[in-house]
């Protein structure tokens, strides 16, 4: 029975005239025209509303005792509509388009809700034939109405993703209410990305941090978006590195080979990580020269200005301090501004010995992400996005490329803002 549920969304947004909801609108990926939206097919959908800033998807919160059961990954949520006084972040509508195969007919839609009336939960609720729906903003609450036969029933909705408005140099800033809720959005982010530029050039070049990033792109390697791209045109890189042994709890590998590369079916040649038999110097000019013959190859693009490569999409993960690959605050090799890659050995976070890319090659990148959770990172967040002028310059200040920065947040990152 649950299984029919997101049939039961896309019923529910089809008969929604062009798609709306009160000033709500779907919008499909890559610009799929409304129209054009194919029956048993999965896609991935934002939400835009004029009341709310843009959200993408999350999990069902129910408030409803009657609800009170969270919805696994297969199992989707009873639809909230038939529950009174339901409470739920506005994105549960694309959770349920996540993993959509939309349905067009309307028997389906009327079967479900026959099966929804008959549950035991529900004994109180009236049937439901939809007559009408739509949003209503208020200050980031918004309600879903819906008229049944017999009585009205109301849904609050929540956004569960700001958009923080700083200056155009600062970057694009969302902050999540959770870490999950970010992790999809970062999924989303990259597979659209990585999907752009397979597309127009067949190939697509990113780059991986160490730290907590790896945990942040485990959505990526779930349904929906683990199928929907083509992982043979990934080229994987890493913008910094320990100088360890790979198969080191501190290696930066072996941290994203065991728990990202090793649930993707990318091709082993496209992964290129640091050789891990050489010390710091000669690793890190080791790894120049594999750019270079890459970008030669021209697996890896070139800046035609800088002469410095230019990967597709920069991952980032930022320490408290402000630290952003191995360049930390105060240090010399934040200035470096010859070098492709440099190495570190007096490294404040530990291991002390460390490779990593400079300023100049993050800075080509036309997409950047920058990936922070946390309360210890609410200081460095602030210096980097709030409206002060500030006299140091953490290393993440210094992330200020030709292309876009986007900032994902958790609420306690943002804190400070
Ligand atoms: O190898 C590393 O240590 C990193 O690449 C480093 O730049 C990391 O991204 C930040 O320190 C944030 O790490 P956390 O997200 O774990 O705090």
């Amino acid at each position: 029975m649950v299984n029919t549920c997101p049939h039961l969304i896309a019923e529910f947004f089809h008969k929604a005239p062009t798609n709306t909801l009160g000033g709500s609108r779907i919008h499909y990926p890559n610009g799929i025209p409304d129209n054009d939206v194919q029956p048993n097919k999965p896609y991935v959908c934002s939400i835009q509303t004029k009341q709310f800033p843009r959200v993408t998807s999350q999990n069902l919160h129910p408030s409803s005792s009657a609800t009170k059961q969270k919805p696994s990954k297969n199992i989707a949520a009873p639809f909230p509509p038939v529950v009174p006084n339901f409470t739920f972040p506005i994105c549960i509508y694309i959770r349920l388009f996540d993993t959509l195969r939309m349905a067009s007919s309307s028997r389906v839609f009327s079967s479900y809700l026959r099966t929804l009336c008959s549950l035991p939960f529900r004994r109180s609720s009236p049937g439901i034939p939809l007559s009408s729906s739509f949003f209503i903003g208020k200050s980031g609450f918004g309600s879903l109405r819906l008229t049944s036969n017999l009585r009205k029933f109301e849904c609050r909705t929540r956004a569960s993703m700001a958009e923080i408005i700083t200056p155009k140099s600062k970057g694009k800033v969302q902050v999540f209410d959770a870490e999950d809720e970010l992790a999809v959005s970062l999924a989303k982010y990259t597979a659209d990305l990585a999907n752009k530029f397979s597309k127009e050039k067949d190939s697509f070049t990113v780059v991986l941090s160490g730290g907590s990033l790896i945990k942040s792109l485990r959505k990526l390697v779930e349904p929906p978006f683990i199928d929907s791209v083509d992982w043979s045109k990934w080229h994987v890189f890493w913008v910094d590195e320990r100088v360890v042994p790979k198969d080191h709890p501190n290696s930066n590998y072996f941290l994203a080979y065991n728990d990202f590369l090793s649930k993707i079916p990318i091709p082993s040649g496209n992964v290129y990580a640091i050789n891990d038999a050489l010390a710091a110097e000669a690793a890190a000019d080791d790894y120049e020269t594999c750019l270079k013959h890459l970008v030669k190859s021209k697996i890896i693009d070139q800046s035609e200005i800088t002469g410095f490569p230019k990967f597709d999409l920069i991952l980032l993960g930022m320490g408290p301090d402000g630290h952003v690959a191995s360049l930390f605050p105060s240090h010399p090799l934040v200035h470096e501004n010859t070098k492709w890659v440099t190495c570190i050995k007096d490294s404040p976070k530990p291991p002390l010995e460390r490779i990593s890319f400079t300023l100049p090659v993050i800075n080509a990148s036309p997409y950047i992400a920058l990936v922070v959770a946390g309360a210890s990172k609410a200081n460095s967040v602030h210096a980097a996005l709030g409206p002060g002028p500030s006299s140091d310059m953490l290393p993440v200040q210094m992330v200020s490329p030709d292309g876009v920065v986007t900032w994902f947040l958790d609420k306690e990152a943002a804190s400070k803002l």
